[in-house]
């Protein structure tokens, strides 16, 4: 998932895993049940909490994740011999030259996803990745690496549940001028093509404007500190009315439900307004979106925006991007919620989804676009977007999209920069400031980094904690166990049905042992696992001889990692089981006759409840 299943970024290396007995395979539905008494019959899931190596009964949903690696944005502009060919279909690339972004153009060959030079996955369409940024790829072997300059960066994988990246490796598409015909020049075959296009969104006003309503700690976000480093900052606002928006904009607000801004809200709209450089650090949750939405939109109001209208070439005035398709999807829902009534029409590309559909979209009509990096670069190559009118760039989630070094082209664009995160560790504030104005303000709303505290957050389980969430999982009062790979050996649980490995674990033999939960005893069962391409790389080579020797399907792409470019190395492949390490030992094979069979030496130690 180079794509926060996004994730945050994980940067352990271990696994977590949970046992489902649910029989019809539908592991989210296991995933995200919270409530682990259902007092449903069967045994389900065990996860394992790799810090703590210690089973939790009940899987809480992880939240949204994050992209693990951080992106890039260099070097678009160097494009090489390949550049602004008309390989994919003949569609000539015009957007190399507009305003920055020009992609490096050179499509290797590829299979299922883009591999670039520097080894990463491309796991958008056409090459391009969520987390990229950054430069790439003369499409080494895998593929259109080069178009767009994106590499996979992050948003693999990675710890946080449902996060977003996902790896997709699959999700290739040529979209050509004649009509999204699919064709691979590679000549290797068939590229797998995204076809998928997302249900219509619903158009009713009850739909769009449904909201939660604020909880009971809405209010302590007034004595929260609020700190603004920075030359003039204007003055905060403190009701919405002094925000100066416009009817329409008054009227959305309140619709969403929204009585006063947050502190985010509060400094960061006058910020933007004032057309000022913003860094802005404010805790997770606290309506960080509406704070660079909500002046963007007025200001595009005051200024008289241009309604949208259908045009093969648009000029957004706004481009937000976000590192996860499933994130920049949500600040599209609130940036169409916000411009509901208005002209200005906001459009969202992403990867996964048909290029061609989101093109159709784009062309027409677009104020701002919202994208994750490489649908975004993508477009913009293909020619189907301009920066000439661009007056605002955001990086949501900005962090994690700023260790690259930016495009020049970019930069000399006279754009409003404004990047907002929850989190800004001291070097990436450095690559940050590189991007904005002088006179940039920083705004920090809380502690910088600092975790929600309205999360009420425990580590760690006491031996008869874990007992009870053992006896509860055994005796089918609790239907899903998340454990640590603690877990992973000799429980003999039955009707056990289903393995999430949430983290894959480190080596092979810990991986036999977890899925080996289920399945016993001539029960079937079935093991789901994330593949996180940035860490679980090593493990590619033994899971396809582990997957191939039990006759599963081994999917193209962890072929791919497996066998080709930098980090596919890993243990040689070897049987499953064990083999004797001892040189020159005789083997005798015993084969379903019933007769003893060898023990299987694992590698690893058995894992301790202690
Ligand atoms: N002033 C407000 N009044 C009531 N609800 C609000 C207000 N501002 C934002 N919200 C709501 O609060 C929720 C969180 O907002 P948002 O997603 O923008 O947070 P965030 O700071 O971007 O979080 P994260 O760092 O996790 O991305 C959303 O449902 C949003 O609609």
């Amino acid at each position: 998932m180079g794509d926060e299943w996004e994730e945050e970024t994980t940067t352990t290396t271990s696994s977590t895993s949970f046992f489902s007995s649910q029989s019809n395979g539908d592991s989210k539905k296991d995933f995200w049940n919270s409530d682990g008494d259902s007092g449903r019959g069967k045994h389900a899931a065990v996860k394992y909490n790799v810090h703590t190596q210690l089973p939790i009964s009940g899987v809480g949903r992880g939240g949204r994740g994050r992209g693990g690696r951080r992106g890039g944005f260099k070097s678009f502009n160097d494009g090489d011999e390949n550049a602004n060919t008309d390989e994919d279909g003949g569609w000539n690339k015009t957007g190399g030259d507009r305003g920055g972004f020009r992609g490096r153009g050179g499509r290797g060959r590829g299979r299922g996803f883009g591999r670039t030079e520097n080894g990463d996955f491309n796991d958008d369409n056409d090459g391009g990745s969520e987390n990229g940024f950054r430069g790439g790829g003369r499409g080494g072997r895998g593929g259109r690496g080069g178009r767009g300059g994106f590499s996979s960066g992050g948003e693999r994988g990675g710890r946080g549940g449902f996060g977003g990246g996902g790896y997709r490796g699959n999700d290739e598409e040529t979209f050509s001028s004649e009509g999204g015909e699919k064709k691979d020049d590679s000549g290797e075959g068939e590229k797998p093509r995204v076809t998928y296009i997302p249900p219509s969104l619903p158009e009713d006003e009850d739909t769009i404007f449904s909201h939660y309503e604020s909880g009971i700690n809405f209010d302590k976000y007034d004595d929260i500190i609020v700190e603004v480093s920075g030359t003039n900052p204007p003055q905060a606002i403190l009701t919405f009315e002094e925000a100066g928006l416009c009817e329409s904009l008054k009227k959305n607000v309140s619709k969403s439900g929204y009585v006063k801004p947050t502190p985010v809200q509060k400094h960061g709209i006058p910020i933007i307004s004032a057309g000022r450089d913003l860094m802005a650090c404010a805790q997770t949750g606290s309506g960080k979106t509406a704070a660079f939405l909500l002046p963007i939109l007025q200001q595009l109001m005051a200024d008289g925006v241009a309604a949208s209208q259908f045009s093969e070439l648009q000029e957004p005035e706004a481009i937000v991007v976000a590192p996860t398709r499933e994130l920049i999807n949500q600040i599209y829902l609130e940036a169409r919620k916000f411009a509901y009534g208005t002209c200005v029409r906001p459009v969202v590309v992403y990867g996964g989804v048909s290029t061609g559909y989101q093109i159709r979209d784009l062309c027409r009509g677009c104020n701002i676009l919202c994208g994750t990096p490489g649908r975004l670069l993508d477009v913009i190559n293909r020619g189907k977007v301009g920066l000439t009118k661009l007056r605002y760039f955001v990086l949501d989630e900005a962090d994690r999209m700023l260790d690259m070094g930016f495009e020049p082209d970019m930069r000399r664009l006279d754009r409003q920069t404004l990047m907002f995160s929850a989190t800004y560790p001291e070097d990436i504030q450095k690559l940050a400031a590189d991007f904005l104005k002088t006179d940039y303000l920083f705004l920090a709303v809380g502690i910088v980094g600092g975790a929600c505290t309205d999360v009420h957050r425990s580590l760690d389980r006491e031996q008869r904690e874990r007992e009870l969430a053992l006896a509860h999982f055994r005796s089918g009062k609790c239907p899903v166990l998340v454990a640590t790979s603690v877990a992973a050996r000799g429980l003999d649980i039955p009707d056990v049905q289903h393995v999430v490995n949430f983290d894959l674990p480190n080596n092979i033999d810990e991986y036999v042992h977890r899925i080996g939960r289920t399945g016993r005893c001539g029960n079937v069962g079935r093991a789901v696992s994330f593949f996180d391409p940035d860490n679980d790389g090593q493990l590619a080579r033994s899971l396809i001889s582990i997957l191939s020797k039990a006759q599963q399907e081994v999917p193209s792409w962890l072929e791919e990692k497996a066998f080709s470019g930098p980090g596919s190395a890993g243990p040689a492949v070897r049987g499953f089981g064990a083999t004797d390490s001892r040189k020159g030992t005789q083997t005798t094979s015993f084969q379903n006759n019933g007769s003893s069979q060898p023990a299987a030496q694992s590698a690893a130690e058995e894992e301790d409840w202690g």
